[in-house]
């Protein structure tokens, strides 16, 4: 677990429930509701028997609404404030009543359309916006339906038990398991989390590793049934899944559980008495010295780089000095406010809430804003005791990145120091590649996460780049015990060299794979697994037809597509969640794409024995059909060390396009030699071969 677990915010005293056992993150196989086939089939008359044979005559939704739910079950939407009203009613709640809650969920489960409908209901934003997922504020975001970057935003609410105003602070979190670092992050500027999960679908595999997750925080929770107007919608099943699997405080009844249709909006006024009810204040005396958590942080063109950050003692206004526990560098406040949900300035923020700074002059350097850093106030450095910050997220997935064009490397390189500043989880070094020239070498915590940063890239920043087949890292120890860590296949040493044979192993990362699917497709899915090269640890029956499946797998499988491959082999019904595992020995080569005997370095891969036939001839067929022909022979082969796979030839060229111009025909002559120059600039060489960057370009595009 993070850092963050230590931090005091969350080593308070239990105001809220907590699960009856305790459990590490992700680690299925120990829940005390899920239980194993042996344990589920023998036992008689168990509520999962209940609920698997009344599957097919679910009770209707509004039966399980407790009295409580049903008292708030029509929403009554608050009005918008003005700037002048948000300031005067903020400064009126004291900390007892603010609430600071991430919503998790499985992807796709309806977390950023539950926001919204929590902000109209609020008055933050206008009902009239309608279904905008006004937290996913990225292109990339909208485009693909999914959320990359968690998203705060603050609500105020008057809550009609106590007719008194509450001040919400809400984080909505990426599903998608690439995103993690994301979540965590997130939860360390809250104290409770709402566990979303969608009526049909039910638990499924990240809604599990998000409860373990905020579990572990210590955070309340708040269990949420989502999309009860779809027909498929199976809500008893659902609430008994909350009830049996996590041994959430959910009674038979479905008490303790709210409904909801974020689509609709019916149930929506449940939820947030519920996140009142059951979501612990934060703790925090805005009396003391400053004591302020750096959560998130982006660059703005005007105002340099932009802090969110959770005060947890004391309060922060403009004009304050600050001091930087990590870098001691010193700042000058030059405003701080809130997201509502678009940045309004306050006078100050106050102990318990989240809000952002900015300084004037603002600060500038990227490696400034270090996430999990804590602020103070100048002179109360040593009075005050820093959180120890965030476990730096490990990236798994390694690529190389070069501009199409080597007269846009300046350009690039500020976008691409840009987009790390906003992702903190991608890593960034200088490259260089002989075929491709200079370039930077980029980790990142999954495929997803990579082509997601291609995308802003290009869109945010409208930079084209040419990215290699992306890799995992692998490791060798040498004889003499020392270790090294290959993030560049290029580096990986020839099968034949002295050191690799004498006494060193090769090793390679692998995750621990949760997957949930129907029992149906377990044959398919295990074939799958164990083609992958997996090794299986568990199968679970989780309510009688589901069943969770753990395997350890290598961390390359998952950067080919297993996922997609385990999609296609259940109709799409397989989820997929997945922690790190560290390293198993492995046999793994090193394949090489040679061009007339040159080997092309960005095209370079560390591969399983296994692979290397099947690899080698797919490799180079399709570089002979993106390749131009040249005045002389082609040969393109596959080849680990000395040992030629595959190999397929290009004849040459015949024709000489000047050769049969007219020679008076002068400008016709000039025009193609300019269009040779220009062309020229996008080609580059392996050895005695020219070739252009489109045909990279198509033969590392999938
Ligand atoms: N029928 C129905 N559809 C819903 C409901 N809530 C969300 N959806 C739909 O479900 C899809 C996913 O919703 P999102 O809000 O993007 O889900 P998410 O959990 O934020 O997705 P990620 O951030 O990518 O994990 C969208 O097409 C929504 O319109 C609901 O209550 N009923």
């Amino acid at each position: 677990m993070r850092g963050a677990k230590s931090l005091d915010g969350f080593m308070r005293p239990c105001l809220h429930w907590r699960p009856q056992r305790l459990c590490t993150a992700g680690s299925i196989g120990g829940i005390g509701g899920i239980r194993s086939a042996s344990r589920l089939r023998s036992t008689t008359a168990t509520p999962l028997q209940w609920s698997t044979s009344t599957l097919s005559t679910p009770r209707r939704p509004d039966a399980l609404l407790s009295r409580h739910a049903r008292r708030y079950a029509t929403p009554k939407v608050q009005p918008k404030l003005t700037q002048d009203e948000l300031e005067k009613r903020i400064e009126a709640i004291p900390i007892e009543r603010y609430r600071n809650f991430c919503i998790v969920a499985h992807i796709d489960h309806g977390k950023s359309t539950l926001s919204d409908r929590l902000l109209e209901y609020t008055g933050t934003i206008n009902a009239s916006d309608g279904n905008k997922q006004i937290l996913d504020k990225l292109d990339v975001e909208r485009e693909r339906g999914i959320t990359v970057k968690a998203q705060t935003c603050t609500m105020l609410y008057r809550y009609p038990k106590d007719g008194k105003d509450y001040m919400f602070h809400l984080v909505d979190t990426p599903g998608h398991v690439d995103f993690r670092a994301e979540v965590t992050r997130s939860y360390a500027s809250c104290e409770g989390a709402i566990l979303l999960v969608d009526a049909s679908q039910g638990v499924q595999a990240q809604t599990v590793a998000n409860f373990y997750l905020a579990f572990a925080q210590n955070l309340g929770m708040v269990p949420v049934v989502n999309k009860i107007d779809l027909p498929s919608a199976d809500v008893e099943r659902v609430v008994d899944q909350l009830r049996t699997g996590f041994e959430l405080p959910v009674g038979e009844n479905g008490e303790g559980c709210v409904l909801v249709s974020a689509k609709t909006g019916k149930g929506i006024g449940d939820v947030l008495p519920a996140v009142v009810e059951r979501v612990p204040p934060p703790v925090g005396d805005m009396n003391k010295p400053l004591k302020m958590l750096l959560v998130d942080s982006w660059y703005d063109n005007f105002r340099g780089v932009v802090l969110l950050v959770r005060v947890f003692e004391g309060t922060v206004k403009p004009g304050d000095a600050l001091v930087s526990f990590a870098t001691g560098n010193k700042y000058t406040v030059g405003e701080v406010g809130i997201q509502y949900p678009d940045q309004k300035p306050q006078t100050k923020l106050r102990a318990g809430q989240v809000g952002y700074v900015f300084f004037n002059p603002g600060m500038k350097r990227i490696q400034d804003a270090k996430i999990g850093d804590t602020f103070t106030t100048v002179g109360n450095e040593k009075v005050v005791e820093p959180y120890p910050g965030f476990e730096e997220p490990k990236p798994m997935v390694f690529v190389a990145a070069f501009p199409t064009d080597q007269d846009h490397y300046g350009k690039l390189a500020d976008s691409i120091s840009q987009l790390v500043l906003n992702d903190r989880s991608v890593t960034l070094q200088k490259d260089h590649s002989e075929a491709l020239g200079a370039g930077w070498r980029l980790g990142f915590l999954g495929s997803l996460h990579c082509s997601v940063f291609q995308d802003r890239l290009r869109q945010e920043h409208g930079e084209e780049i040419i990215i290699t087949e992306p890799a995992v890292p692998s490791k060798i120890v040498w004889q003499d015990g020392k270790e090294s860590v290959i993030t560049n296949p290029a580096e990986f040493p020839e099968p034949d060299d002295h050191r690799l044979r004498h006494g060193a192993t090769v090793y390679e990362p692998v995750v621990t794979a949760t997957l949930t699917l129907p029992e149906e497709y377990l044959g398919r899915v295990i074939e799958l697994c164990e083609a992958a090269r997996g090794s299986q640890i568990s199968i679970e029956f989780f309510h009688g037809t589901q069943v969770i499946l753990k395997y350890l797998l290598p961390t390359s499988s998952l950067v080919d597509d297993l996922f997609g491959k385990l999609k296609g082999a259940t109709k799409g019904y397989a989820t997929l969640d997945y922690e790190d595992a560290g390293w198993r020995e492995s046999q793994l080569v090193k394949l090489n794409l040679l061009v007339n005997k040159v080997a092309v370095d960005a095209i370079t891969r560390v591969v399983h024995t296994s692979q290397v036939e099947r690899l080698g001839r797919a490799w180079v067929t399709k570089f002979k059909e993106h390749v131009d022909r040249q005045m002389f022979e082609v040969v393109i082969q596959a080849a680990m060390g000395r040992r030629i796979v595959a190999r397929e030839t290009l004849k040459p060229f015949r024709k000489d396009v000047l050769a049969k111009l007219h020679a008076s025909d002068i400008s016709r002559r000039k025009k193609l030699l300019e269009r040779q120059k220009e062309g020229r600039k996008r080609l580059r060489s392996v050895g005695n071969v020219v070739i252009d960057h489109s045909s990279f370009q198509k033969f590392l595009a999938k």
